[in-house]
Order: structure tokens, then sequence, then C-alpha cells
């Protein structure tokens, strides 16, 4: 018995090892053909040029994270093949990524086959805590019914009822920056301006004045836990593109998880509170007025009515907390990082710091002593700001030098061919606005200099002619749904500013950034110098235009 029990253990430990053996053999035959076989000979995208230099796992991961900067390993290869349109690298475990590099494929990709492609689950990693399961995330035909069911709220008509909301925190962003400038003489801008954007969207999409209940700050606080992140949390972060890591209970870890956790809660309550006012108001009868519109405006009264209420197909309370989130998320960071990053530029080049002000007085737009008697009243209207075609020429250039969203990547669904390529199922797509901006190939020897008056080409010039090369908002079905109230909110913001006080950076050169991060947000504070302006204007009779001194 105990001669059959030994055979037995013996036939078993060989089986075991036979077993381990052969799947061990299996693994390291799928690895060699994952890593070398199927890149190197079968992938279509083998022929592509692109940069050889990566890990033989972690593919650019690594060399992405060690740059410091979530744009810079695309704009060298870009600088390397200006005029390729597709670029190849790899991924982890050499997975197939390929550089949008050209106007047309980023047409194909971000509008044609707009539904062939869908968000990668490493972005998902990045930033779905952060900023909700909403608009962003939402895939195929559930993206075209949110789209049309929120879209009417951001028309540039819809926008403009806005003006005075937006007007009245501007002026209380000017005199933060006047007790400034009459006090330390210099100002930190990153959080300044996250809190003027936050407060709009306070106004337009909860109806709620964030700054009266202390939430602006909580906001701004675990918005900040999220995203200015420290070496160690930025390598954390990196490392959970890769392998989720986020539930490790380490401090970077409980400190952001917590931020979102408390997002949510303040949301549902602000959720909660409005779908039982809505419901009082109802069976009141207050809801509508005597038009028959909703009495609030702001979109999550919209939301409530026409989703939350629906009877068809209605949306929960929990989809509307991540809807909400969304907006607050995406609007508020991304119009944030264009201000301080135009604002730094911009006292940069103080030849168009005079001829935005020129502009404005043209325009009537005058900025008189706001202590005593302010001539902006409150602030400028709606078509005094629609009118001023340099500053939408500068907003343009600021935000093609510094475009705020860093890039969004795509997974192919399918097999699609883009550009004559076959793009095999699986594979990464990159849009990269920054390297669509910079390229000498499309926009010349001066692609990187800050230069408005480029945006002066007659209708039909090369710009025009290449409308996807610049990319700022996106373009197709996907295109950045809060263009108008964005462009309308630093505009009125830039305009307050610029204006009144003169600027200058106290750090000259490129800010640095959090990476990696799907935007481009300032590493630690940005401090400007402040003083009131004392900008003189002269008349020139000839042109019936204002000049600036
Ligand atoms: C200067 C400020 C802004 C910039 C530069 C910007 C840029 C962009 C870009 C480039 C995209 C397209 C991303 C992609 O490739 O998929 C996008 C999408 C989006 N943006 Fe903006 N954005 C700004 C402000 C806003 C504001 C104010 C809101 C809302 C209040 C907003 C909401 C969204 C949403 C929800 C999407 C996703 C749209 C979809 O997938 O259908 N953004 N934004």
């Amino acid at each position: 018995m105990s001669d059959f029990v030994s055979l037995a253990l013996v036939w078993w430990a060989s089986f075991v090892g036979s077993m381990v053996a052969t799947l061990s053999f299996v693994v390291f035959l799928g690895l060699v053909y994952k890593l070398c076989i199927y890149p190197e000979f079968i992938s279509p995208l083998r022929n592509l040029p692109g940069p050889k230099d990566h890990h033989i796992l972690l593919g650019q991961h690594l060399n992405q994270f060690k740059s410091g900067d979530p744009e810079e390993p695309y704009m060298a290869w870009m600088r390397r093949w200006p005029s390729q349109p597709l670029i190849r690298y790899y991924e982890f475990l050499h997975g197939d990524a390929v550089l949008i590099n050209s106007p047309k494929v980023y047409q194909e990709v971000m509008n044609n086959h707009c539904y062939s492609f869908v968000r990668s689950v490493p972005f998902r990693r990045l930033i779905g805590d952060i900023i909700g399961e909403g608009l962003v995330f939402a895939e195929g035909d559930t993206h075209r019914v949110q789209r049309r069911a929120l879209g009417g709220l951001f028309t540039k008509s819809n926008i403009r009822t806005y003006v005075p909301g937006f007007n009245k925190k501007a002026m209380k962003l000017v005199q933060d920056v006047d007790n400034a400038a009459r006090g330390p003489g210099k100002v930190e801008i990153k959080h300044l301006f996250a809190k003027v954007t936050l407060d709009v969207i306070g106004i337009f999409a909860f109806g709620i004045d964030l700054s009266q209940f202390k939430l602006r700050d909580e906001f701004v606080a675990c918005y900040s836990s999220m995203f200015d992140l420290t070496q160690y949390g930025m390598l954390l972060a990196a490392v959970n593109l890769v392998v989720p890591v986020r539930w490790l209970p380490v401090k970077e870890n409980n400190k952001f998880m917590h931020a979102s956790v408390r997002l949510r809660q303040i949301m549902t309550e602000i959720t909660d509170r409005r779908i039982r006012d809505m419901q009082d108001a109802k069976r009141c009868g207050t809801l509508y007025d005597n038009e028959g519109s909703l009495r609030k405006k702001d979109m999550l009264t919209y939301m409530v009515e026409t989703r939350y209420m629906a009877s068809h197909d209605p949306w929960t309370k929990a989809d509307l907390v991540e809807q909400a989130l969304n907006f607050l998320a995406t609007g508020h960071e991304t119009t944030a990082g264009a201000l301080t990053f135009a604002l730094h530029l911009l006292f940069q080049h103080p030849r168009v710091v005079r001829k935005i002000r020129a502009e404005a007085r043209t325009a009537s737009i005058f900025a008189g002593d706001f202590n005593t008697n302010d001539e902006f009243g409150g602030g400028p209207s709606f078509n005094q700001v629609d009118s001023l075609q340099y500053l939408d020429n500068v907003l343009k250039e600021c935000l093609r030098i510094l475009p705020p969203v860093a890039g969004i990547p795509r997974v192919a669904t399918k097999d699609v061919v883009i550009s004559g390529q076959v793009i095999p199922k699986g594979t990464t797509l990159m849009p990269v606005p920054a390297v669509m901006h910079h390229n000498p190939a499309i926009w010349g020897p001066d692609a990187d200099e800050f230069k408005p008056e480029r945006w002066e080409k007659p209708a039909g010039g090369a710009i025009d002619a290449e409308h996807y090369a610049w990319v700022g908002f996106g373009h197709g079905p996907r295109a950045c749904i809060g263009r108008a109230l964005a462009e309308l909110n630093v505009k009125i913001v830039l305009l307050q500013l610029v204006m009144r006080f003169d600027f200058r950076p106290v750090n000259t050169g490129k800010v640095p950034v959090v990476n990696p991060s799907g935007q481009l947000r300032p590493r630690g504070n940005v401090w400007m110098q402040v003083r009131r302006a004392n900008a003189k204007f002269g008349f020139n009779k000839e042109t019936n235009q204002y000049y600036c001194l």
C-alpha cells in the first residue's frame, strides 16, 4: 500500500512538473510571439516609422514617465518625422499604438470613423475616478443619445444668457487681483483661476453660487488632492496606467480616494436637494413660468426635468451625479488651465497686450478706475466680446501654443482603414493637440512662435484649408461640447484683467506640468507680479481706431 502511495505521489509530482513545464513553455512561446514575432513580422503597422527606444515589457510608458511632461515624447517623435502621418510606438507588452501626425488622419479618426474607436482603459484609469462616468466616457449610441440630450444647453444663444453672472464672477476676481496689486504685488494665478472657473460652472451647471456655500473651496481642495501629485503620487498614477494599484493602502491612494468619495458625496447632496425641490415645485405648480419654461435654467434642473422625471428611459440619480461630476471637472480644469497659460504667455509679449487693449477700447470697452466709477459696469456685453476679432485670434493662438488637453487616447474596436493604412482592432490611436499645433510641416518654420497675427491670413489661406490642424477643442461628434462656454469665460476674464493690470511672470519660460496627466496642469503654483495698468490710449483718425501705448 505504502509503495502504491509513493508511486502515485511520484507520478503526481512528475505530472504536475510536466504540466508546469508545458505551461511555462506555452507562456514563453506566447511572449515570444507577442513581443517579437507579431510586432516585427506580422503587424500591419510594422512598416510605419517610430521610436525604437522602448522598454521590452513597458513599451514607451517608462520613457513617458521619465520625460516629466505628458506631451514631450510625442513632440520629439513629431519633430523627427514631421511629414509622416502615422508614427508607431509600443505600449505595455508591445501593444501597438499610433500617434496621429496629420490633419487628414485626425479628421478620419475623430470625424469620419469616430464611433469605430472608444476611450482607452488606461485613460479611464487615469481620470475616471476624478471626472465621473458621464458624457466623456459614454460610447456609441449611448453617447449619441447623451450628446443630443445635452447639446441644446451649450449653444451660443443659451450661453449668452449667462453673461451677467459670468461678469459678476470676473469682477470678484478683479477685486482679488487688485488687493494683490495694492498689497504684496504678486498673485498666484493657478488657484485663482480654478476658483473663478468653478464659480462659472456652478452658475451654468447647477444654478448655484458655489463660493457662497463654501463648496467651491472644498471642490478646489478635492481636485488639488487628485491632480497636484507628489513625485510618489505621479509614480503611482503612472503604474496605475498599466496595472490597477489604486486599492493599495498607501497615503497617496488614501488621499486620492478620499477626495473622489467626497466629490461624489457633495454632488449627491446637491442632486438630492434639487430633485426634492423640483418635485415639490411640480406639486405646487411653480416649476414652470407663465410661458411654460423651467424657472431655473441651469443644467442640473434641465437634466432632472428632461431625463430623471422622463417617463421613457429615464436617467437614475447616480447617472445625474456622474454627468454633473463630468461637467464640473472637464469644465473648470481645462478653462482654468487655458487662463493660466494664456496670462503667462501674454505678458511675455507686451505688443500683443497693447493690441488687445486698443481693440477693446475701439469696441467701447473701457477700463476705468473700478474703485470709484467703473466704466465697465457689470462688464462687457456678449456682442462686445464676440466682436473682438484680435482677442479671438489671441485665444486661438494661446490654445495652439499651449493646448490644455494633452491627449485622449482611442482604441480601435474593429479593423479600420485610415489614410490607406490598416489599423488592427485593439490598436491605440493617440491624438495629441500640441503635436498637431507645433508641426512645422503644417504651420511653417515659425510653428513654435506665439504670433496671433497668423490668424489674420485671408480666408482660404493655408490654415483655413487645414481646418483639422487646429484641434484645441477637438473635432467631430466628440468635439468639446463646452467650447462656446469656455471661449466666452476665458475672453471675459482675460479682458477684465488685461485692461486693468500689468502682469509679469515671476518665472518666465515653460511652466512645469504634472505627468502623467490627460491635461496640461501646472505643477505647483504659478506666481505673477502685478500692478495696476497705466496704459495710455490714443485715437487714430485715419483708421478710426484706438491704439495703446
Ligand atoms: C479652454 C477650455 C477647454 C478646452 C481646451 C477643452 C478641450 C476639449 C477637447 C480637446 C475635447 C475633445 C477630447 C477628445 O478628443 O475626445 C473636449 C471634450 C469635452 N469637453 Fe472640453 N474643453 C474646454 C472646456 C470645456 C467646458 C467649459 C466644458 C463643459 C462645461 C467641457 C466639456 C467637455 C466634455 C463633456 C467633453 C467630452 C465630449 C464628448 O466626448 O462628447 N469642456 N474638450
